[in-house]
């Protein structure tokens, strides 16, 4: 509980950093390294709509780009009523990088907790390009 607490206190301070002038939508998200070390991250849009790099990328790449191989929970938070869920690009890199356990919150500290295989069943992976015939 302790590291879930913590996780979500760094997503909430990232959160503010979010550079999000078209939508408005400030999200923050913060992911924990088998290292230890926790890497934040704020969504990051662009005029080109379609460049926008969402919160949970940022803290996942922020961590692949400082040496870190593993990770073991990423937690995400924005203002809305409900926790907010990862979109499916993020879930695709989440994936990538075997990141098992996701906390959705939001700004009242409501939570929910999910599997990667929950939030991504039938995953495309290495497995699947390795039976190329
Ligand atoms: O889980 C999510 C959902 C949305 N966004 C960002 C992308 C865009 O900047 C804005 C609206 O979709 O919120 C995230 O960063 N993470
Ligand atoms: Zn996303």
């Amino acid at each position: 509980m302790e590291i879930e607490n913590s996780l979500l206190e760094a997503a909430k301070k990232a959160r503010e950093y979010a550079y999000c002038p078209y939508s408005g939508f400030k999200v923050g998200a913060a992911v924990l390294g088998k290292s230890g070390r926790i890497y934040t991250g704020c969504n990051i849009e662009n005029v080109s709509y379609g460049l926008t790099n969402c919160a949970e990328r940022t803290a996942i790449f922020k961590g692949i780009s400082a040496g870190e191989k593993e990770f073991e929970i990423l937690a995400v938070t924005a203002d809305t009523k409900a926790p907010v869920a990862p979109c499916g690009a993020c879930r695709q890199v989440m994936a990538e990088f075997r990141i098992n356990r996701i906390i959705m919150s939001n700004m009242q500290g409501k939570r929910k907790q999910a599997l990667l295989e929950e939030l991504l069943p039938f995953s495309f992976d290495e497995e699947k390009l390795r039976q190329n015939k």
